[in-house]
């Protein structure tokens, strides 16, 4: 049966297997536009090996992936583009020899069809308006964190993957980072993070799927899930919880 057509992402019935080891086991859920979803689980329930199936790296064993209702299970990740989905990576890939003017003006190339008609101006949001001629190695680590971001939107994409984008940075960091991707959010561009810090998972995200073990165990918003006794048990540790 063919799922409803929906806004935004919808992961349907994905497995994952590599050789005899079941990375994803029959996982659905589903990220809605203009909301900034989060996918949180322990080192290996499978976080990583999502986002690389939603964003075309690798094809599923089992499954579906739709966005805003178009199956995109099989394409490959240059085609993402065209559907409106972006990535970033753990650690930013600047390119060493690119201004920021350069580089967002790179990316806003990538896919003519969608591509920011003035990426400048998403730098600017950014805060880097004042650093377009700076090259990746006069930039602060909160500027290279912006501008991964910056180089993501300015491809128009409308459905960002964001994987641990507060790794390596203090507070006061994903606090701006933080109040970035609200901004974004809050002018439509929708979200799906993979992050391990709770306390940044609390402040941003709207609704949260927890994977334990590949399985999907818990949807719901952040308060819900940092509830539930299972989550509690297999991830978060009561200490961990009264500290969030
Ligand atoms: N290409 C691969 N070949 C074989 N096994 C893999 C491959 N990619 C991931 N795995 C395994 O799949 C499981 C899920 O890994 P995955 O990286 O998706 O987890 P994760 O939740 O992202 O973990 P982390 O938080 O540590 O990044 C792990 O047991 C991992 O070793």
């Amino acid at each position: 049966m063919l799922p409803e057509k929906t806004d935004g992402l919808r992961v349907e019935h994905v497995t994952q297997r590599f050789g005899g080891l079941l990375a994803l086991d029959d996982v659905s859920f589903t990220s809605e536009r203009n909301r900034i979803t989060g996918l949180i689980g322990p080192n290996g329930s499978g976080k990583t090996t999502m986002f690389n199936i939603i964003s075309g790296f690798i094809k599923p064993t089992a499954g579906h992936i739709y966005a805003n209702g178009d199956d995109i299970t099989r394409l490959a990740p240059h085609q993402m583009a065209a559907h409106g989905i972006g990535r970033t990576f753990q650690i930013p890939k600047p390119f060493a020899s690119m201004t920021v003017r350069q580089t967002i003006e790179l990316a806003s190339r990538a896919n003519p069809k969608t591509g920011h008609s003035d990426p400048a101006s998403i730098a600017r949001e950014a805060g880097l308006g004042d650093k377009l001629d700076l090259y990746p190695g006069e930039l602060t680590t909160t500027d290279l964190h912006s501008l991964e971001l910056v180089k993501v939107l300015a491809t128009g994409a409308s459905f960002v993957l964001l994987d641990e984008v507060f790794a390596g940075l203090n507070p006061s960091e994903i606090e701006h980072v933080t109040q970035l991707i609200r901004r974004f959010a809050d002018q439509g561009t929708s979200f799906l993070i993979i992050e391990h810090r709770m306390r940044a998972v609390m402040a941003l995200c709207d609704h949260v799927h927890v994977l334990l073990y590949g399985r999907l165990a818990k949807s719901g918003t952040p308060i819900e899930v940092t509830r539930d006794p299972e989550v509690i048990e297999a991830y978060l540790g009561a200490e961990a919880i009264e500290h969030a």
